[in-house]
Order: C-alpha cells, then sequence, then structure tokens
C-alpha cells in the first residue's frame, strides 16, 4: 500500500469496502486467470493475495487458471508444432501430454502455492477429479474467405465441457478452501480433454450458479475497431462485433463464454485486465468497474 497514505486515509478505505463485502457476502465469484495475465510474478502474487482477501471477506472465490503460453512455450522446447484456430490449439495426442503436464501440474501448484503463502488454504484440481468436468469432443467451423464457404476443422483432443458435477467443489467451497481449477477434463472413458480456460470458467460458474464471472486477461477489455474499450455490451453487441471481424483469436473463446454463462443464469461477466496489480479488488470492492461488462 502507498506509504504516502495516513492511518486515517487507510482506515477510510476499509470502511468504503464495507458496501461491497455486504453485497458480495456469501456469493460465489468465478475468477479466469489468463496465462497472458500471469507472466510477472509479482503481479501474481498480489491477484493471489486479492483471493485471500475475498475469501477473508466472507466470499467464495473459485479460481480457474489457463496457460496457454506456457503450454506453447513448452511445445516449443520439445520441438512439438502447435496450431490455433477460431482461438483453439488443435492439440494432438502429444501435445494433449503436455498441456496436461503444464496445466494441472506447474501452473496449478504454483498458483495453490502463491495463494497458500498468503496465507489461504487452496485446492488444486483440474476437471479429472471428482469426475468435475466430463468433455466431448469439440469440434468449431470457420470462415473461408477464399472459398466463401464455412469449413469444419479437426481440433483433435479439444473438448467441450458436457457434464460438470459439483459435488467436490461444493464440499471445498463449504469449507473455506479455495479451489483452483486447471482446464482439462476427463473423456466419457477416462481420456484427456484439452478444454480452453474460458470455456472451462464458464461452465463451472453456470453449474455453480455463481453470481460472477470475471475473465482476467492481457488487454483492458473488448476493444472496437479503433481499439477503444467497450464499458458494457450486451449479447446481440457481441454477436454483431464477432460476425464483422472486430473480434477475434483468442477473444472469440471469451466472448463465447460470456454469452454461454449468462445463459446459465450468472447475473454478470467482466473481462479485464488482470496485469493491472489487484485488478480483482478493484473491480469487486469500489466504484472504479475496470473492463468490459456483459449484461443479460
Ligand atoms: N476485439 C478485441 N478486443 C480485445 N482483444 C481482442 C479482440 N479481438 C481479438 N483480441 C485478442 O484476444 C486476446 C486475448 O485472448 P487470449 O490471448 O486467449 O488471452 P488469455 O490468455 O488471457 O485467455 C488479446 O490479447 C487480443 O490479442
Ligand atoms: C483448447 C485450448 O485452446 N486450450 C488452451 C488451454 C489453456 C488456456 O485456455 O489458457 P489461456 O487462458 O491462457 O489462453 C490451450 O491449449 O492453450
Amino acid at each position: 500500500m502507498s506509504p504516502n497514505l495516513s492511518v486515517h486515509d487507510k482506515a477510510a478505505i476499509l470502511s468504503e469496502a464495507l458496501p461491497y463485502m455486504q453485497q458480495h457476502d456469501d456469493s460465489i465469484i468465478v475468477i479466469k486467470y489468463g496465462g497472458h495475465a500471469m507472466g510477472d510474478e509479482q503481479v501474481a502474487r498480489d491477484f493471489a493475495r486479492d483471493i485471500v482477501l475475498l475469501e477473508q471477506a466472507g466470499i467464495n472465490p473459485v479460481v480457474v487458471h489457463g496457460g496457454g503460453p506456457q503450454i506453447s512455450e513448452m511445445l516449443q522446447r520439445l520441438g512439438i508444432k502447435s496450431e490455433f484456430a477460431a482461438g483453439y490449439r488443435i492439440t494432438d495426442a502429444a501435445s494433449v501430454e503436455v498441456v496436461e503436464m503444464v496445466l494441472a501440474g506447474s501452473i496449478n501448484k504454483q498458483l495453490v502455492g502463491f495463494i497458500n503463502a498468503e496465507g489461504g488454504r487452496a485446492v488444486g484440481l483440474s476437471g479429472k477429479d471428482g469426475r468435475m468436468v466430463i468433455a466431448k469432443k469439440a469440434t468449431r467451423t470457420i470462415h473461408d474467405p477464399d472459398s466463401a464457404i464455412e469449413k469444419v476443422i479437426d481440433l483433435g483432443f479439444v473438448g467441450e465441457p458436457d457434464k460438470v458435477d459439483t459435488t467436490v467443489l461444493d464440499q471445498i467451497i463449504r469449507s473455506d478452501i479455495i479451489p483452483v481449477l486447471a482446464p482439462v477434463a476427463a473423456s466419457a472413458d477416462g481420456g484427456t480433454f484439452n478444454v480452453n480456460a474460458d470455456t472451462f470458467a464458464g461452465a463451472i460458474a453456470g453449474a455453480l450458479g455463481a453470481t460472477r464471472l470475471l475473465l482476467l486477461t492481457d488487454v483492458p477489455g473488448i476493444l472496437d475497431k479503433d481499439k477503444n474499450l467497450i464499458t458494457e455490451i450486451d449479447v446481440e453487441g457481441i454477436r454483431r462485433l464477432i460476425a464483422d471481424g472486430t473480434i477475434t483469436g483468442g477473444m472469440i473463446p471469451k466472448v463465447e463464454t460470456c454469452i454461454y454463462a449468462l445463459e446459465r443464469g450468472v447475473e454478470a461477466v467482466v473481462i479485464m485486465d488482470g496485469k493491472v496489480p489487484h485488478a480483482v479488488l478493484l473491480e469487486l470492492m469500489t466504484n472504479h468497474g475496470a473492463g468490459t461488462l456483459i449484461r443479460r
């Protein structure tokens, strides 16, 4: 905290947080922490501290992390080629092994370690644990501008959540333990599916009846054609921006997730810059309102 603030200023800041604590009391808030936002260790540690503060304030944070850039780096080190289509990694058998190692292994445990170092009690799981997420193979179509036809693309071992069982999560949340989830799911026969972390977070938020879903990324929110931040948008507006090519790449799974979560009862989704220190507190505990708000 700024050393220039007097103790009176600090007390006033704490006092101003009271209505926000009351508003979110006992609610479930799913926070997706993207791989791009995780780059700076201090920001990641600040993020972990914010999560512990939310838990301490009587809110139930559920963390879903990504790790796209970290997977790409590991695949490159291993000499495995990797390509994306419509924001999803085309995942072959060799890649899916690496995806699980990086997501459910190193990244998940790093984040659990940071939260626990701040005095929280975090438990790291992937969608495979406790039959939390069973996925089915995902397919996507892309518009081929040369032939002007829709092409179906095979994404390999990419899954989309089919069944979400919150039994284990419900128990963890009730015990004041912070779940930290890696977006890896089981197939019906116990195999492994790579699930986009935004998609995974949306499915979890919907199944848990979360009040909010925060998607922390590396841009201030959804940007318009002139790269200006759109502060608020509805589902129709999002569909227009996809159709006219303003929303592309990794932003596509994000906005698809927003639509999915809102349709399942989540009150509001916010896409925001996770590289801003204490982004989560700014959004939930002040009237600052960062990023793009998407409401039903
Ligand atoms: N209209 C848009 N507004 C903001 N970002 C966009 C837009 N269209 C595409 N993007 C891209 O989406 C990226 C965020 O998605 P992604 O790289 O998958 O992030 P994360 O790792 O946080 O999930 C941005 O860095 C930006 O390059
Ligand atoms: C199918 C698919 O694309 N899976 C993602 C999973 C990680 C992820 O989504 O990480 P970010 O949130 O950091 O982008 C991938 O392989 O990169």
